[in-house]
């Protein structure tokens, strides 16, 4: 099977040549499997963001390559292989829910009945079906986070990009969505890449958690979770917290090598 992701031997340097230069990624060979659900955790910095919006086209890498769905970053963006949601909502206040979730629907020139039709059945799944006439500024976070869920969604696109969808959410609300987005992955099948700072919610929600060290960013780690359907008692499991603990550990390796050095260059 095609895997959702592909990155071989991806660099990324930003202002390369000039001042600034910053390495910000080297070496990064990832892929993920259709239907996955993969995890990117590492120091600030390390380039988690700029991983994502090399898969996502929004930048091209300086070495490697991308592939999305068997195809380069960029067709698979203008074929709308995956859908974004970001730390902000970024919904359009003067739009209603129904009309920012049908956004990417009339940017494909979807007819009007279809785009109703999706915005309705995306609604519904994030349990938003009551709020389709608010505007997002009547609506909590953690529910303006589900329409740009809904609306990532609407073109039932394989990929789902997330990047810190939740951290700005009290732990509550947080681990309420965290279920729905199982839930919604596990039912339509969408492979996910999703950044976080959260251990647990890595370890929570991943098949897979990919750990990347600080400057310049690379993938130091790959710890497979398997801890089976996802429910309540999962989260007091003594699976969960050794899978934290993994990651925790080889978290904790790059930067213990990073002090030595910088230890080093004090007594040099
Ligand atoms: N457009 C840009 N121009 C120059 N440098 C950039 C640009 N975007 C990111 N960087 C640099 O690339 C590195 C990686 O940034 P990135 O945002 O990917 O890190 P991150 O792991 O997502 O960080 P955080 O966890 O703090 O969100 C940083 O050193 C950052 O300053």
């Amino acid at each position: 099977m095609t895997a959702a992701v592909e990155l071989k031997g991806v660099d990324k340097v930003f202002n390369a040549g000039r001042p600034g230069e910053v390495v910000a990624l080297t070496g990064v060979d990832l892929t993920v499997e259709s239907g996955q659900f993969v995890s990117l955790i590492g120091p600030s910095g390390c380039g988690k963001s700029t991983l994502l919006r090399l898969v996502a086209d929004l930048i091209p890498p300086t070495g490697g390559s991308v592939t999305v769905a068997g195809k380069p970053a960029r067709k698979a963006r203008l074929d709308q292989e995956y859908g974004i949601a970001f730390q902000q909502a970024g919904l359009f206040d003067w739009r209603t829910v129904q009309r920012n979730v049908e956004l990417p629907l009339e940017l494909r020139g979807a007819s009007r009945k279809e785009r109703r039709e999706r915005a309705e059945e995306m609604l519904e799944l994030v349990g938003l079906a009551d709020f389709a006439k608010h505007y997002p500024p009547q609506l909590s976070g953690g529910m303006q986070q589900r329409v740009a869920i809904a609306r990532a969604l609407a073109v039932h696109p394989p990929l789902l990009l997330m990047d810190e969808p939740f951290g700005a959410l009290d732990e509550m609300t947080r681990e309420r969505l965290q279920d729905e987005l199982l839930r919604i992955c596990a039912r339509t099948g969408t492979s996910t890449v999703f950044v976080t700072h959260s251990i647990p919610e890595a370890v929570y929600l991943s098949n897979r958690v990919v750990v990347m060290s600080p400057r310049p960013g690379r993938i130091t780690d790959v710890i497979e979770i398997d801890l089976g359907p996802r429910s309540e008692a999962t989260r007091q499991s003594a699976g969960f917290f050794a899978g934290i603990t993994k990651v925790r550990k080889a978290l904790r390796r790059p930067s213990a090598a990073a002090a030595v050095l910088d230890e080093a260059e004090v007594s040099a």
